[in-house]
């Protein structure tokens, strides 16, 4: 039986962190357990960087973007040698379970924990999407509506400019983020990472718009494709369409959750602390179909792929 867990997140922050980590600490409270935060992810439970949480240490942060425990990169946690280190702290702690948030980074520090016999829970906390086994991350939705704002400004002027606006967005190697907000921002053209980039032809494409006097539009893409600056040089000289581009950068990782968001992450926080009442450790949790699951996080990270859904995308061609 498990009396303390620890609770840290890791990796890129999102919205709703604060909110899972909120319903981790309440729901241990609740169950008669303690429960630790750990300050900036790997990097602290490697630095021994670890507090008693209590119930008044999470009120107010339900609406807060980012993390109240801090998050870091720590590729030094990889090595085997670095992980004893930190095992070694949670034992002094004498915590006997670990809910991680983060990303798919965060994930394989799971799996190696899980490896080592950490009991592990992985919460999906990324604006990425990129994690198999959930139909969305915590944060993805903020993110998407964040998006959206920027999009629907960059419409006002460049349809006052008669200009083509190229939005690059994150996500990483995910188009997810950019499918969803191209569709709700109604972008005329949608590049991802998971369809190869035919400049060629978007360049035709907008050829043949400008000619039909469609001189103004929307590009929505995701980042590590191309230089989109550069891009935009190419479609002036190509097309005579004026075109500037904009790259949202991380203004995308903040802002206050939505609503889906702090709910997804209230479920899930409450989720894992259940899995860990019950006995199971290396599991990763999600939503698929509306309802809440866990998986094995080895196989997860193994054996499962996020599947890239080509409806979607193609509303994304249809709807223009
Ligand atoms: N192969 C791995 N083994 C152990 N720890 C890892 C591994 N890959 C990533 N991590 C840890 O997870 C952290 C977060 O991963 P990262 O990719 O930066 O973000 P995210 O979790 O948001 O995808 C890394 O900084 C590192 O501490
Ligand atoms: O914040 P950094 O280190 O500049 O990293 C930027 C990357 O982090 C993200 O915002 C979030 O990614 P992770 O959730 O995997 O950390 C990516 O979309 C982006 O490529
Ligand atoms: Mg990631």
């Amino acid at each position: 039986m498990i009396k303390k867990i620890g609770v840290l997140t890791s990796g890129g922050d999102a919205p709703g962190m604060n909110a899972a980590i909120r319903a981790v600490v309440l729901m241990a409270l609740n169950k008669g357990l303690e429960v630790c935060g750990i300050q900036d992810g790997y990097l602290g439970l490697h630095q021994n960087r670890i507090i008693a949480l209590h119930k008044e240490d999470v009120s107010d942060i339900i609406n807060r973007g980012g993390t109240f425990l801090g998050t870091a990169r720590f590729p030094d946690f990889k090595q085997e040698s670095v992980r004893h280190v930190a095992i070694d702290n949670l034992k002094t702690h004498k915590i006997d379970a670990l809910v991680v948030i983060g990303g798919d980074g965060t994930y394989m520090g799971a799996k190696a924990l899980t490896q080592m016999g950490v009991a592990c829970v992985g919460l999906p906390g990324t604006i990425d999407n990129d994690i198999a086994g959930t139909d969305y991350t915590l944060g993805f939705h903020t993110a998407i509506n964040t998006v959206l704002d920027a999009m629907d400004r960059l419409r006002d002027t460049c349809s006052s400019h008669h200009r083509i606006s190229i939005v690059e967005i994150m996500g990483r190697y995910c188009g997810d983020l950019t499918i969803q907000s191209s569709i709700a921002g109604g972008a005329q053209f949608t590049i991802v990472p998971e369809k190869t980039f035919n400049e060629e032809e978007l360049l035709n494409a907008i050829q043949l718009n400008s000619a039909n006097k469609r001189n103004h539009g929307i590009i929505a893409i995701t980042e590590n494709i191309t230089d989109v600056k550069a891009l935009a040089k190419r479609i002036e000289l190509k097309t005579g369409v004026e075109t500037r581009a904009t790259i949202l950068g991380h203004i995308q990782r903040g802002g206050s959750p939505c609503a889906f968001d702090r709910i997804l992450a209230s479920k899930m926080g409450a989720f894992a602390v259940e899995i860990l009442i019950d006995g199971a450790g290396g599991r990763c949790v999600g939503i698929q179909s509306n309802q809440l699951v866990h998986h094995d996080i080895i196989d997860a990270i193994e054996n499962m792929t996020q599947k890239f859904d080509e409806n979607v995308f193609n509303l994304t061609k249809t709807l223009v």
